[in-house]
């Protein structure tokens, strides 16, 4: 892991936003957030070149340690080398990820979480900023 967040209290509402720079070969990077690393409210994986996947972000969720469905997104508004800021609310039936160019992406909040206390940021990013407003 890149950064491992715990013992969060991130309510319904407010934003946890990660700004860094992706590395200029970056294959893959991943933001993850929920209750713990075995229960991912969003597991939100940009994929320039992984597991077969090109330029898709790849979202899913993860309940004890098992991943849900897969959604896939095709806007893939990430350069390898950029800067980039994405900013993840939720309530209690979505999640909102809000990306650069005023792209947003939602995603089912399939676990009914009240709270967020676990951030992870996995893979080739490098953190400049994490704020929660
Ligand atoms: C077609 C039949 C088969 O279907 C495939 O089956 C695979 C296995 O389930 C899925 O892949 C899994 O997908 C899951 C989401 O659902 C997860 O992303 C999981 O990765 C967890 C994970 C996290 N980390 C840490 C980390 C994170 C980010 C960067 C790095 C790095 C680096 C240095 N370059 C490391 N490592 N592994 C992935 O393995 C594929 O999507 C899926 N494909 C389709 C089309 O369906």
């Amino acid at each position: 892991h890149v950064l491992v967040a715990t013992h969060l209290n991130v309510q319904p509402g407010e934003c946890i936003k990660v700004k860094g720079k992706i590395f200029p070969e970056a294959k893959r990077f991943a933001v993850n957030v929920g209750k713990d690393s075995g229960n991912l409210m969003l597991h939100f994986n940009p994929r320039f070149d992984s597991h077969g996947d090109v330029n898709v972000i790849v979202c899913n969720s993860m309940e004890d340690g098992r991943w849900g469905t897969e959604e896939r997104e095709a806007d893939f508004p990430f350069q390898q080398g950029d800067k980039t800021e994405i900013c993840i609310s939720f309530d209690t039936t979505e999640l909102t990820v809000k990306l650069a160019g005023d792209k947003e992406i939602t995603f089912p909040n399939r676990l009914g979480l009240e709270n967020i206390e676990y951030l992870s940021v996995d893979g080739d990013f490098a953190i400049k900023a994490i704020k929660f407003s």
